[in-house]
């Protein structure tokens, strides 16, 4: 599996200072990126199309006019809107020179409007202004008001369709809030590389929404197309959640089989060497958890798996998966996977506790969801412990093993507090929602943003609990990777069954695209 590092924004700002001193042309590379990245954005057609920037008062304003006088020398009507007294002021001198307009107000009718009033150097507040409905919103660096080391937007932040960011993925683009306003990302590589120091986290290439293929390439054509820049060093690299040669790939020919890191069984494999997994889920009251999550265990491939769960619930489990089997304990598992649908069980949650004490005796992994993240406090943990709370989980998570002042970090820096809490409960933490954030002790924090917001459906964490339970138990690598694998092969079987993104499916469906 392919990772992109990821850098706050103070990081990327430091990391330019010697580069700026030593009178690199970072400004014009950074420019040239998302020129490039609009015009492939128009379709290839430049000529009358309308290009407005919004331009602030520092560096990221100057990105834009510099951006929008090369758009311009293509044809481009090229506009700017500068929101403040002040502009970069050889950047508005090139973007005059060029011919572009200097205008008072955005109009409805642009095609693109490029987001370039602020960037890393943003404090504080902002409000952003109302943006023409039709028109292709283009953030140039970071979306206006997010917080690039963070994610935080105090007030609002602008809504990017698209963002062209520099010299390395920040942060703030893919956690938080700031994760939601950035659209699909694309980086341009500004020949910061030597100076980057260690990344703030690492983020999973997982594959582009197949839906925006065609144009991921186009923008690969631009990308080789050097000899229409003076600046032939900028080296453009595509990470809508895929390298270049990857999203192609998907292009012509879909992702089918397990997904990247899942090695299949070996050749001379029996049931037992492939792995077992131990699944306590479900009760009288949510008996199709246990068959969900039962489910993708088997159908991620294991070699066996045997589960424990309400009387209610069995007869369910074993008409949908009569290869499971019942067990009153763990004994010869390879992962155990305990929580989903527990509810308030006694016997389940007892069952649950006593299999959670077995795998931090036996060092075996288990992954611990759903209800049975209130048996935390009262559990000795360790790093092979895959604690996997949604956002609401994760607060009672905190307050209940006493840790509430991470909450307010939680909801202003979701990173440093899920990396914190995986540090002060000495497990392995993944936190549910739109970016996956994964965190062990001591480690890098692993980033997954899918833009799969159909899995946002009842059923979809007790899925990824069985493909966890099955990827922990059949593959070798750090809990924390294979955690990121799982998590992959969950959004790679939403895109299988739902590649338009309309939303239009149930927990029980991705089932069935595992095998796909
Ligand atoms: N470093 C480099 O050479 C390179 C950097 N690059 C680019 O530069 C960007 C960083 O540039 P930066 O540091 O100039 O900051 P930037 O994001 O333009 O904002 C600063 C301005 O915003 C204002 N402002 C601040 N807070 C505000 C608020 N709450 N509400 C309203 N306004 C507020 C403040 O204005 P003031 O209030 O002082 O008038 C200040 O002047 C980076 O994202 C990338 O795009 C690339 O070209 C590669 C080379
Ligand atoms: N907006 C979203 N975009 C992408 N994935 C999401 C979104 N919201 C939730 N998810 C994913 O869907 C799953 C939901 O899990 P969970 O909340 O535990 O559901 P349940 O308990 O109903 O099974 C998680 O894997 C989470 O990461
Ligand atoms: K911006």
């Amino acid at each position: 599996m392919r990772y992109e590092p990821v850098w706050t924004g103070a990081q990327i700002h430091s990391a330019e200072a010697p580069l700026l001193r030593a009178g690199e042309p970072l400004m014009r590379r950074a420019a040239w990126g998302l020129a490039q990245h609009v015009l492939s954005l128009l379709g290839g057609q430049a000529y009358g199309r309308r290009v407005v920037g919004l331009i602030g008062s520092g560096n990221n304003g100057g990105d834009g006019l510099w951006a929008l006088a090369l758009l311009r020398r293509r044809g481009v009507d090229a506009r700017a809107v500068l929101v403040r007294q002040r502009a970069h002021p050889e950047g508005l001198a090139a973007f005059r020179a060029a011919g572009g307009r200097v205008v008072q107000e955005l109009e409805a009718d642009a095609d693109v409007v490029i987001d370039a009033i602020l960037g890393t150097g943003f404090r504080g507040e902002f409000q952003a202004p109302e943006l023409p409905d039709r028109a292709l919103v283009v953030a140039c660096d970071l979306p206006s008001g997010v917080d690039a080391d963070t994610g935080q937007v105090r007030g609002t932040a602008i809504q990017a369709d698209h963002t062209v960011t520099f010299g390395g993925l920040k942060t703030g683009l893919l956690v938080g809030e700031g994760g939601l306003r950035s659209g699909q990302l694309h980086l341009v590589d500004i020949g910061l590389g030597p100076q980057l120091p260690p990344p703030d986290a690492h983020c999973v290439a997982a594959g582009a929404a197949r839906e925006t293929m065609g144009e991921v390439e186009g923008d690969r054509e631009a990308a080789h197309d050097t000899s229409r820049t003076p600046m032939d060093s900028a080296d453009l690299r595509e990470v809508s959640g895929a390298p270049v040669s990857q999203a192609a790939t998907l292009h012509m020919r879909p992702p089918v089989g397990p997904g990247p890191l899942l090695r299949g069984p070996a050749p001379g494999a029996h049931k037992y060497s492939r792995g077992t997994v131990h699944v306590v889920a479900g009760s009288a009251q949510y008996p199709g958890a246990a068959v969900l999550s039962v489910g993708a265990t088997v159908r991620t491939g294991v070699g066996m798996v045997t589960f424990q769960t309400a009387q209610q619930a069995a007869d369910r489990v074993i008409s949908s998966f009569p290869e499971a089997v019942a067990a009153a304990e763990p004994s010869r598992a390879s992962a155990v996977v305990v929580g989903p649908g527990l509810g308030e069980d006694p016997a389940q949650l007892l069952a649950a506790q006593q299999a959670i004490r077995w795998a931090v005796q036996e060092e075996t992994p288990c992954v611990v969801d759903a209800s049975a993240l209130a048996l935390v406090p009262q559990l000795k943990l360790s790093q092979n412990i895959l604690l996997t709370p949604h956002l609401g989980e994760m607060r009672r998570l905190l307050r209940s093993c006493g840790h509430p002042d991470l909450l307010e970090l939680l909801s202003t820096d979701p990173l440093q507090a899920v990396r914190s809490a995986a540090e002060r409960l000495q497990a392995t933490l993944l936190l549910k929602g739109p970016t996956t954030i994964i965190a062990s002790p001591g480690g890098t924090p692993i980033l997954h943003r899918g833009s799969t917001p159909g899995l946002a459906t009842a059923g979809s964490g007790d899925v990824l609990a069985g493909i966890l339970g099955a990827v922990t138990a059949t593959q070798k690598a750090p809990i924390d990777q294979l955690a990121a694998a799982a998590a992959a092969r969950h959004v790679q079987a939403a895109r299988l069954l739902d590649p338009h993104g309309t939303g239009a499916f149930g927990a029980a469906q991705l089932l069935e695209a595992l095998t796909v």
